[in-house]
């Protein structure tokens, strides 16, 4: 898989979305945008979303009431290949319902990592239940996570695979809160065991070039090339480095049909378990991506924010 060589980054001036206010949630990744009907794209802009979810990592729209169930599928469709979750059966196609009184999203996670193939690329979360307080959202960037290393380990961790093994997460007592059954007999019925897979430890996106680390605490179970110890303190390592990224992270607090759209590829994400006993109900349609692969021979054409003056004082101040 080669990268797309035409890629301009927006730096700050959002193409086919510039007449919409965006709302920066922080420096360097994640845009809300007012007053988009998602039901209305034009083919330019679905386009163009594609190159800011690249750049900017994730981003909000309230207020999608137009965004029913059937227009949630087709905007998926327009992103790319719809993903379904190889947990869901149901009649709802590829609508997965994200709602997290369960653990299984607690967790910070790339969706469905566990994928060999085709992993998720776009999610497309519209909130349509909420809890009277909590239940926010937080994504964080796995680039900017992935550039605060030194070169050095950069490249060494460019060298290594990983597992990613579904039962880490769906594994005995996670039920699917759509369906109540058992992720695992759902997994196990027609499969012999829960889906695993094997990644580049480090994936290199295809549209900018860039890099982005590609383990997470909810699907990661080992580095290939490493002892078990070695490969526990190096993951944990880097989840440590995700969670304290505040400064490459943002939160979002849902309003009703808000939704979120992220890029997989060097995006993770988490539930924030804070609203129990309340429910809340999401649902997300999703896209396949391309084999996760690394390239380091790319350079990217233009430089990102982070390869900004900016960034590098942002790192002097946050060192990890
Ligand atoms: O419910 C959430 O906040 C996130 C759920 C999730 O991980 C997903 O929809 O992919
Ligand atoms: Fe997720």
């Amino acid at each position: 898989m080669t990268v797309s060589q035409d890629y301009r980054p927006p730096t700050g001036e959002y193409r086919s979305f510039s007449q919409y206010k965006a709302i920066e949630y922080s420096a360097y990744f994640g845009t809300e945008f007012e007053g988009v009907d998602l039901t209305q794209l034009t083919d330019q802009q679905i386009e163009d979303l594609k190159v800011i979810l690249a750049e900017r990592g994730v981003v909000f729209f309230r207020g999608q009431d137009n965004l029913v169930e059937e227009k949630h599928i087709e905007l998926g469709g327009r992103l790319g290949e719809h993903h379904v979750h190889p947990s869901w059966k149901g009649p709802r196609g590829p609508i997965f319902v994200a709602e997290t009184r369960q653990s299984w999203a607690n967790h910070w996670h790339s969706d469905v990592s566990f994928d060999q193939e085709t992993p998720v690329k776009y999610s497309i979360l519209k909130m349509e239940q909420l809890p009277p307080a909590g239940g926010d959202t937080a994504w964080a960037s796995a680039e900017l996570a992935y550039y605060k290393l030194s070169p050095s380990l950069r490249a060494y961790l460019s060298t290594l695979t990983a597992e990613h093994d579904s039962a880490l997460t769906f594994g005995a007592n996670s039920s699917n809160p759509h369906t109540g059954n058992d992720f695992k007999e759902e997994f196990g019925k027609d499969k012999p065991r829960f889906p695993r897979a094997i990644h580049p430890v480090i994936r290199t996106h295809p549209i900018t070039g860039r890099q982005a680390i590609f383990v997470n605490r909810g699907f990661t179970t080992r580095i290939v090339e490493l002892t078990k110890s070695e490969s526990e303190t190096l993951l944990n390592f880097l989840y440590n480095l995700i969670d304290r990224g505040q400064e490459f992270s943002v939160r979002f607090r849902w309003s009703l049909n808000a939704v979120a759209i992220w890029d997989n590829t060097q995006t993770q994400h988490k539930a924030i378990g804070d609203f129990l006993p309340n429910d809340r109900k999401g649902f997300r349609v999703s896209t396949k991506s391309e084999k996760p692969f690394f390239d380091g021979e790319r350079k990217a054409a233009y430089p990102a924010l982070y390869e900004t003056e900016g960034w590098q004082r942002v790192l002097d101040i946050n060192p990890y």
